[in-house]
């Protein structure tokens, strides 16, 4: 058996022992996971050093905040997201205890990418282990320092059967994904995001694709540039631009292209000084793969500022790019790089043509004062979470599902919403046997007035109110009145009638 068979093998069998259920088993792997977080941070921090030139505030701050956050709101929250959720009935399962069980799913696969390596691998497994699941954890191989202290320190604080690291590239990643699953969560690319679902297709395995894409960011000539600007230089230059919900390329009115690149100049300079590969809080370039493919970009492009580079270091200056072509080279794939540039535009409705000509994104920011092109932007688009007047912070509101839709991705995570993509929301009902003749309406022999019945049961909206309920059980006394004097052998539709009203006074409408 391979290392990865032997662990997805371990994880199942610690599955089925049932001990990933409990909610306390699930608290304390949580607190655990906390604790790693807490004891932890030098080594971490150490680790994205090497791999990516952060700094340890900047690993705290982008990374490692977020996950104590989510850890937090998880155990504070566990009891109320695990606990069955009932929901409103029709008339015809009224005196039923309908509800919606969360349960876990099984064994996941969680593949994480390189560009910030613990937060987008760890925060699945949040909710994996919210969820009751066992998971089986892939960080990405091209942080590989990241990857090495993972593998290290996620088994000394958490259930390592139950949470197994595996390590490894493409070849190992595959031999996992021949492996059968319970679910899938995969972030990185979109190429290889579609190899991730045909490979679950043989298992019919549920997949959540957090991918990326080129994130438009329009600015309006009526809003405070200097503001706006700085709020994008952030957007883009953090973490050296590898950012899946960056904003990729301004959308502005020609009028303000040289007020927009003397800003996001001035704050670049704010940001990271006039040399900003001497400064701590400016990244690198993961490696000279993705540095080539970067500076290729720029080839068919004017640079407005900085362009400076050093292969050696991986290093490329936070660069603007003015009056640039659709056909460019920068336009046709994620940039995920400092490369910032500005295509002229005629105003909002060729922004958002142009957005609507292309991949539904990640993101999408729009600059502007007016509430009006605000609405118009969200009305007329579409994409995974809209920003007005920001960058990047929807990631940290964790009652926001986040996520993609089309090309950018499927299925959404963070806070609640990574407990139910992690679950199984199973639909339960349950019956007494009593009270029979209720069910007359829906046996054979049909006929046209057990239609009738059954078009009233299902289809009348039972929630009424106080006020309503009396008036409805006032039509059922009448109803029963008649049924009994005029039929006092259709016993099944008196007790129907006599159901109906005791329900309706004990206003069990949605029950558990
Ligand atoms: N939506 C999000 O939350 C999010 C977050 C981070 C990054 N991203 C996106 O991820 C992309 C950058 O990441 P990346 O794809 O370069 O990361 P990557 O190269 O680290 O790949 C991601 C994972 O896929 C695996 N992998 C790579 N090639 C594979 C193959 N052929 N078969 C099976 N597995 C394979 C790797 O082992 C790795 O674990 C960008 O597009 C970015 O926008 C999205
Ligand atoms: C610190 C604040 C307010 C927000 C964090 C924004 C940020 C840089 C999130 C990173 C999101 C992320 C993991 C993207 C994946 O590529």
């Amino acid at each position: 058996m391979s290392r990865e068979q032997i662990a997805v093998a371990r994880a199942r069998k610690a599955f089925q022992t049932g001990r990933s259920k409990p909610l306390e088993h699930r608290i304390r792997q949580l607190k655990n996971l906390q604790r790693l977080f807490v004891e932890r941070q030098t080594e971490i921090s150490d680790a994205i050093k090497k791999d990516l030139n952060k700094s340890e505030v900047g690993t705290q701050l982008y990374e490692t905040l977020g996950l104590e956050g989510e850890i937090t709101l998880a155990i504070k929250k566990l009891k109320e997201w695990a606990a069955p959720r009932p929901v409103e009935k029709n008339l015809l399962t009224i005196s039923d205890t309908v509800y919606i069980r969360p349960e876990p799913l099984g064994v996941v696969l969680i593949i994480g990418a390189w560009n910030y390596p613990w937060a987008v691998t760890i925060q699945p497994l949040i909710g994996a282990i919210a969820a009751g699941n066992a998971a089986v954890v892939k960080p990405s191989e091209v942080c590989a320092h990241t990857a090495k202290v993972m593998e290290e320190l996620l088994p000394l604080y958490i259930d390592k059967e139950l949470y197994p690291v595996v390590t490894g590239g493409v070849p190992e990643t595959q031999e996992l994904l021949r492996q059968r699953f319970d679910h899938i969560f995969y972030t990185g690319n979109s190429t290889v995001g579609k190899l991730i679902m045909e490979a679950a297709a043989k298992h019919l395995t549920p997949v959540t694709l957090e991918l990326g894409g080129k994130s438009p960011c329009y600015i309006d000539k009526n809003c405070d540039i200097s503001v706006a600007c700085r709020r994008v230089a952030w957007g883009k230059y953090t973490n050296c631009g590898q950012t899946c919900i960056a904003p990729d390329y301004i959308l502005c009115e020609p009028s303000i292209q040289e007020r927009v690149i003397a800003e996001v100049k001035k704050s670049i300079k704010d940001f990271y000084t006039e040399n900003p590969k001497s400064c701590p809080d400016y990244g690198r370039i993961i490696n000279q793969r993705h540095f080539r493919r970067i500076m290729a970009m720029t080839e068919d492009s004017t640079i407005a500022v900085g362009g400076d580079n050093d292969e050696s270091e991986c290093y490329i200056a936070p660069t603007v790019l003015r009056d640039v072509k659709p056909e460019a080279k920068v336009m046709q794939e994620e940039i995920f790089g400092p490369l910032l540039p500005i295509l002229p535009i005629g105003g909002l409705d060729e922004a958002i043509n142009f957005i609507n000509e292309r991949e539904k994104p990640l993101a999408l920011y729009v600059f502007t004062p007016s509430d009006k092109v605000i609405k118009r932007m969200i009305d007329e688009t579409s994409s995974g979470g809209v920003l007005a007047n920001d960058c990047l912070v929807h990631y940290s509101v964790s009652s926001l599902p986040f996520g993609g839709v089309g090309n950018s991705g499927m299925g959404c995570y963070h806070g609640k919403f990574s407990f139910n993509q992690l679950s199984h929301l199973r639909s339960c009902l349950i019956k007494k046997l009593k009270m029979e003749g209720v069910n007359s309406m829906r046996y054979p022999p049909h006929t046209p007035k057990k239609l009738g019945w059954a078009r009233f049961f299902i289809l009348k909206n039972p929630d009424l109110g106080w006020l309503g309920r009396m008036a409805l059980l006032t039509i059922f006394a009448v109803v029963a009145a008649v049924v009994i004097q005029v039929s006092p052998g259709r016993q099944e539709h008196f007790s129907v009638v006599v159901l109906c009203s005791c329900n309706v006074l004990n206003s069990q409408v949605t029950s558990f």
